[in-house]
């Protein structure tokens, strides 16, 4: 980096989304000096619109626009590792994958080399400073808090960035932006789901594997009872209890996939439940504020989950989750973030 010390410039990833043209906003309100970045991750059918509209918007703010081509990168550590996941009877977390070892260390490298302190993007999350270390807390809008993707960030990272949208709720956003006559940017739809991905994952292995890749095998009860065939265990994820095919006269669930013998193991909700897991590949910003405590929260789902956990360093260098309460449809694959309250102090990968 050629310029150490702070300075008010700023590097901003923009999508041509709502949430980035604001970021941009609201950064060059605030005095910085903005370069807006986008990074070509992946294109359907070479749609480059985001592109244009992130130009259009830089230009309107007399700011610079770069565009990094990542598409090689990106097609190999994320979009390779989520189809190689559920061939291996996992469940993947891409946009965990690509905030953490992708989206932001590209914005710190990029910010190094041009000699910016300051990176930024529309994420909903916000920042605090607890005992010597920077952890991401919540945003303030509770539908669109994001701070479940970015529990692997370093302190090198956390310590510059800044996250103009986490005291904002996406209504007021959609206001300013239609208040400073961005009407586009107000009106464009949130991105749902994965990016490369928007359609059902099942429809997005079948396009992208040879055929053949994918055969018909067996359904069984946890007795080794044969229930019914289905259409291929990466069809299938733990927890799961719609579109199985099946109609038995009770419910049941994805408890176990078995890649080698295209085996997937059924059984009720209760046989899922489990009150300890595994973390490989953790991340944890103050392990004196997560270890061995008795108030952590793991999320192991964006939405509507949160339990009560105790978290230990094992010899193997695993993390150790005791759960307080059992947690069902446990899926090894999936992350785990660790929360005190509003803030992330970690998280891992489900083995
Ligand atoms: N292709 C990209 N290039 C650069 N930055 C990006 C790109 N895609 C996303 N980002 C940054 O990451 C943030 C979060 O992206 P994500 O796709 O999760 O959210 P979003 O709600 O769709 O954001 P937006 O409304 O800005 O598109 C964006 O606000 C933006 O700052």
């Amino acid at each position: 980096m050629r310029e150490t010390e702070s300075n008010n410039k700023v590097l901003l990833g923009m999508s041509g989304g709502t949430d980035s043209s604001v970021a941009a906003l609201l950064l060059q309100d605030a005095g910085y000096e903005v370069t807006g970045i986008t990074f070509r991750f992946y294109e359907k059918e070479n749609d480059t619109e985001y592109l244009e509209d992130a130009r259009a918007l830089c230009e309107r703010l007399n700011i610079p626009h770069l565009t990094y081509d990542v598409r090689d990168t990106f097609r190999k550590t994320i979009i390779d590792y989520f189809i190689n996941e559920y061939m291996a009877g996992h469940t993947p977390v891409p946009c965990t994958l690509c905030n953490n070892y992708l989206k932001w260390p590209l914005l710190k490298k990029i910010s190094d080399e041009m000699g910016i302190y300051h990176f930024a993007t529309g994420h909903y999350v916000r920042r605090r400073f607890i005992n010597g270390c920077y952890h991401i807390t919540t945003g303030v809008d509770p539908d669109k808090d994001q701070s479940f993707f970015l529990w692997g960030l370093p302190q090198e990272i956390l310590q510059r960035m800044l996250l103009p949208m986490g005291n904002l709720t996406k209504a007021r956003v959609r206001e300013i932006a239609a208040e400073r006559g961005f009407l586009k940017a107000a009106h464009k739809r949130d991105s749902l789901g994965v990016c490369f991905c928007p359609m059902d994952y099942r429809t997005f292995l079948h396009k992208e594997l040879p055929e053949g890749s994918i055969l018909p095998g067996k359904f069984f009860d946890e007795m080794g009872n044969f229930i019914a065939r289905h259409k291929g265990y990466p069809f299938y994820t733990i927890g799961q209890r719609r579109g199985l095919g099946i109609d038995l006269n009770r419910a049941v669930f994805v408890k176990e996939i078995i890649p080698a013998e295209n085996k997937v193991i059924l059984s009720d909700l209760k046989a899922l439940e489990k009150t300890e897991m595994r973390l490989k590949e953790w991340h944890i910003t103050n392990p004196a504020l997560l270890l061995n405590k008795d108030d952590i929260i793991v999320k192991i789902r964006y939405r509507k989950q949160a339990n009560r956990c105790t978290v230990t360093l094992q010899p193997d260098n695993t993390l150790h989750v005791q759960l307080h309460e059992p947690l069902t449809a446990i899926a090894p694959g999936q992350a785990a973030a660790f929360y005190r309250d509003d803030v992330v102090l970690g998280g891992g990968i489900i083995i």
